[in-house]
């Protein structure tokens, strides 16, 4: 995944350890690439924050070994709740579209696993919070 501009951008190519249906994407694949995308938006937007809710509606059949492409962005910060979209194609066909809401915490909310944080997080929303 990459940066460009506002939006998450990136590819993905689902092997068989990924595998629903003979061929096909397991939907709970596809909603775990989905909730790795929308969290990338929290970098753009500059604000720490984890998923409280996210829909996934699949709208078109997602096969093994293309190489799908994903996109992500925020519609709108409303306080603390970050609402964000994103979609997967595969080619000019809608694969699966992703609705999520996030909510901005202190990156003290990480503390808690008793895990060191990156040093990089240090920083992280400090643009948010000014
Ligand atoms: C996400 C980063 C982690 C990984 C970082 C990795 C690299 C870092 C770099 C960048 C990130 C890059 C990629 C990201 C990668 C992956 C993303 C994966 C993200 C996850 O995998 S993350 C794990 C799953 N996730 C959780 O583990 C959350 C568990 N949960 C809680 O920790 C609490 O539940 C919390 C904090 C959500 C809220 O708790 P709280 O006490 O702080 O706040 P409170 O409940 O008062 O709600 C305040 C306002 O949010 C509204 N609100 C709350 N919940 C809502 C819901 N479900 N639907 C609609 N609105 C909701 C209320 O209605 C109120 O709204 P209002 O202010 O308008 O009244």
């Amino acid at each position: 995944m990459r940066f460009e501009g506002d939006r998450v951008r990136g590819t993905v190519t689902f092997d068989e350890r990924h595998g629903g249906a003979p061929g096909f994407v397991h939907g709970g694949a596809l909603a775990a690439v989905m909730d790795d995308l929308l969290g990338n938006v929290l970098i753009i937007i500059d604000r720490p924050g984890v998923t409280a809710t996210m829909t996934v509606d699949y709208r078109g059949p997602a096969l093994l070994g293309r190489q799908l492409r994903l996109e992500a962005w925020c519609e709108e910060i409303d306080g603390r709740k970050l609402h964000m979209r994103g979609e997967i194609h595969d080619g000019d066909t809608l694969i699966a579209e992703g609705r999520a809401i996030f909510i901005h915490v202190d990156v003290s909310h990480w503390e808690a696993s008793g895990h060191p944080l990156p040093a990089s997080w240090q920083d992280w929303g400090a643009t948010a919070n000014a």
